[in-house]
């Protein structure tokens, strides 16, 4: 057994209480094996001072957005869908993706972020890259019907299932796979029941957008009678793997619907704010029993992939919707951006304890912004930010060592990407 000890720390338990512990992991499994006083092992990384962490889920993103970063701000989203971001991304190339993919990972990897969940183009160029950077990842073609005729749509939600099915478990098993239909208003009802039917028979989840905006609801209430998530049930959506993004605009009756199916949300706060989509109610989908992620969304719509601003704005904005200082208090943000999203996406990360995937992400503590050290988990939710992290560790690997990312070239990729931007909005005419 290769082994990798994390030593000096402190470590972040699932229960929220902070204690003194190594942690050591065999890389060859890619788990945790033990939490223990003085553990060595063949490789080792120092901890000293510091707070070890699970590793954050990115439980909902577009990764390779981040090349339309600042391209179109302060607009809602349909506007800014369809005057701004879609006619750009009709002109992405295989290229592209893998450029802005890499980009992504490269923050996600600095801000301590292990796992993410991504709806896009051209995920293998994707896979490409979380087989490089060494992350983890559960990857989507994001399909969609608005714009299409029947064949083109139909086409477009095959090659979600086929992607599915080709990706999952590549990348010794680091990346898992979804359908991605993309939304319950702009993907067909016949081929979100068919994105739901032929995920189940691959033994993947389905993941889609849902109750993101209120010009999203308000029809599907119109027409049907029914509240989007009941409809979504309906057509097989709403199973236990499954998960959808948003849920900013949910009733008693969906909440109760989604606790009793086992059906995931993952809560974007920066994108619900940014395209003013409104205030998901994250305290009463916990108090529910709910499974709750939190995402990013893409980076065009938040603007960064840091996921310590998104448990921030979680807990600020759930404070806000509830109308009450009390909810979604900083255990629960932690929580959220960590086992929460393991849990949506169906992995035994998120946690730190033997037997769960040795995912981590290891906190300089020794900053001004995090002085005096009252309460380590308030903060990592009030005050901490994602250039804090000083080691991050997926699958057993250290993927960024005292700052220095290993698996990838950082100069390289940022300006790969930022050449890939400038040529993409060229060729888009905008
Ligand atoms: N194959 C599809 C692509 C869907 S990928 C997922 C899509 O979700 C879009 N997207 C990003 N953020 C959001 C959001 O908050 N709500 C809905 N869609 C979003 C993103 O720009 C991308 O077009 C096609 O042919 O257009
Ligand atoms: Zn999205």
């Amino acid at each position: 057994m290769a082994t990798l000890a994390i030593r000096g720390g402190r470590i972040l338990r699932s229960d929220m209480t902070v204690t003194e512990a190594d942690v050591l992991v065999d890389r060859e499994t890619g788990d945790i094996v033990e939490l223990g006083a003085e553990l060595a092992g063949d490789d080792e990384l120092d901890a000293d001072g510091d707070l070890v962490m699970p590793g954050l889920v990115n439980a909902h993103t577009h990764v390779a957005m981040t090349l339309l970063r600042g391209h179109a701000d302060d607009k809602s989203l349909d506007a800014w869908l369809r005057e701004d971001i879609w006619p750009v991304e009709a002109a992405l190339e295989p290229e592209d993706i893998e450029a802005g993919a890499a980009l992504g990972v490269l923050e996600m990897i600095r801000s301590g972020t292990t796992t993410f969940a991504d709806m896009y183009f051209e995920i293998d160029r994707t896979a490409d890259v979380v087989e490089r950077a060494g992350t983890r990842a559960m990857l989507g073609h994001g399909a969609i019907s608005a714009g299409k005729d029947d064949a083109a749509a139909r086409a477009d939600i095959e090659e979600s299932v086929a992607m599915a099915r080709q990706l999952d478990g590549a990348a010794d098993g680091r990346i898992s796979t979804a359908v991605m239909p993309h939304s319950l208003t702009t993907v067909t009802p016949e081929l979100l029941e068919l994105a739901a039917a032929e995920a189940h028979d691959a033994g993947v989840p389905v993941h889609y957008h849902a109750n993101e905006t209120l010009d999203e609801v308000e029809p599907i209430v119109e027409e049907r009678g029914q509240r989007p998530v009941e409809w979504a049930r309906d057509l097989g959506l709403c199973t236990e793997s499954d998960f959808f993004a948003h849920g900013v605009h949910l009733d008693d009756r969906e909440i109760d619907l989604l606790a009793r199916t086992g059906t995931g949300v993952v809560h974007c706060p920066a994108s619900n704010m940014k395209l003013a989509s409104g205030m998901a109610p994250v305290q009463r989908l916990l108090d529910s029993g709910v499974p709750v992620g939190l995402g990013t969304d893409g980076a065009a719509s938040n603007n960064d992939l840091d996921l310590f601003d998104e448990l921030r704005d979680a807990a600020m904005l759930g404070k806000l919707a509830a109308g009450d200082a009390s909810a979604v208090a900083a255990p629960d943000a932690v929580s959220m951006a960590t086992a929460g999203g393991a849990d949506v996406l169906g992995l035994n990360a998120g946690r730190i304890e033997a037997g769960a995937r040795a995912d981590l992400a290891v906190i300089d503590l020794d900053a001004p912004h995090l002085t005096p050290e009252h309460d380590l988990v308030s903060h990592l939710a009030y005050a901490a930010r994602g250039s804090d992290v000083r080691h991050t560790v997926c699958d057993g690997e250290v993927l960024m060592r005292d700052r220095e990312v290993l698996t990838l070239d950082e100069a390289a990729v940022m300006e790969r990407a930022a050449a890939r931007a400038d040529g993409l909005l060229e060729r888009a005419g905008v």
